[in-house]
């Protein structure tokens, strides 16, 4: 990864129950899988020595079913939940050395939640609910209006800044959340199942207004979500926790192309996998036969966007990555990834 990482994460474990200090300390304990460790202590690991770094400006998406830790983690991130053990380094701060006043005010300046549920104050309007977290922070009234309507309009509420909560639509109360945690311009902004709650169309349209806002605005986003084609869309890297560990953390064409066991196999099988491979994932090397004359592509375009180039060209595409030829593609190797029917080699 380029760049010092936002935050980095180290050997990070959350276990809940009595002594629970005790079994990341415990090679056995520690060993046991999750039901055994309740039979055995009655502690639950929610977290179970995860590792990674997030990058300035990425999306990193983690993603499991219900239960498998995501929420806990991302709350340990912040502290909003304490850490059993481990570390968390966030911009070259170790936030567990971080007192309770650094905290708060780390979680008033730098972090921002965007949740399920609003948590929007209901006897406050848009434009108030918006300025909240910059009145806690001290900030003057003109200030505050100021920047509260700049983020309104940010996220498309133009208009709405006199409304109430219960006016406003789910995807509209959303946005209302998105503004509010974008007002105090943080580093990080954190978001657990935003979109879960809202009809699929709401949902879609909300989606694209995060990926829209990452490109404005290029922070840094922690998303939690249990919806494959949400983290695929949205993240620039995706972290699949199951019972509180980590799987695998990599890009969508990593997960769907290489799935490090069959847990993440059957996460991605339903992937259309045109939408997600890049021909890097596709192209076979060149044969004595190949006719090496034909159009030429990058190795990270996406299968979906090769395939009319490709099945027009009537001989093999060249994959070239700075002036090398790393391989080829052909209407087989499409046609597998289109239809999902790999060809024998
Ligand atoms: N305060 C707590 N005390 C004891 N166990 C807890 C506590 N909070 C969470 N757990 C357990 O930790 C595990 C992970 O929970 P967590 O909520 O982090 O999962 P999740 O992936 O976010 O699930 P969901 O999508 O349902 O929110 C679960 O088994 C849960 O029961």
């Amino acid at each position: 990864m380029t760049g010092e990482a936002v935050i980095s994460v180290k050997d990070l474990w959350k276990v809940f129950g009595h002594k629970a200090e005790l079994v990341p300390r415990s090679a056995e304990l520690s060993a046991l899988s999750r039901r055994e460790l309740i039979d055995r202590t009655g502690c639950t690991a929610a977290v179970r020595d995860v590792s990674f770094d997030v990058a300035p400006g990425e999306v990193f998406v983690v993603m499991g079913l219900s239960g498998s830790g995501k929420s806990t983690l991302v709350r340990c991130l912040t502290r909003l939940i304490e850490p059993t053990a481990g570390s968390i380094i966030f911009e070259g701060e170790d936030i567990l050395a971080a007192d309770k006043k650094r905290l708060r005010d780390l979680r008033r300046r730098k972090f921002s939640m965007v949740f399920q549920h609003f948590g929007l104050l209901p006897f406050r309007q848009v434009l108030d609910n918006v300025a909240y977290g910059l009145e806690i922070r001290g900030a003057g009234k003109a200030e505050r209006i100021r920047r509260a309507k700049e983020v309104i309009d940010l996220v498309g509420l133009d208009g709405y800044e006199h409304s109430y909560p219960e006016q406003l639509s789910g995807g509209m109360q959303q946005r209302v959340g998105l503004a509010r945690a974008l007002a105090g311009d943080p580093d990080v902004l954190f978001f657990d199942e935003p979109f879960s709650a809202l009809d699929p169309l709401i949902r879609r349209d909300m989606q694209n207004e995060v990926i829209r806002l990452h490109r404005e605005v290029g922070k840094t986003m922690v998303f939690i979500t249990h919806d494959l084609s949400e983290a695929l869309k949205l993240g620039d890297r995706i972290l699949i926790m199951r019972d509180g560990a980590m799987v695998q953390c990599g890009t969508g064409d990593e997960l769907v192309g290489a799935p490090a066991d069959d847990y993440v196999r059957d996460f991605v099988q339903d992937v259309p996998r045109a939408n997600v491979l890049t021909l890097r994932w596709i192209m076979r090397l060149p044969r004595p036969e190949d006719v090496l004359d034909g159009p030429e592509l990058g190795p990270d375009v996406v299968v979906r966007d090769a395939v009319r180039l490709v099945l027009a060209a009537g001989k093999p595409v060249k994959v070239i990555e700075n002036g090398e030829l790393l391989g080829v593609v052909t209407d087989e190797e499409i046609l597998a990834a289109v239809t999902g029917v790999e060809v024998p080699a």
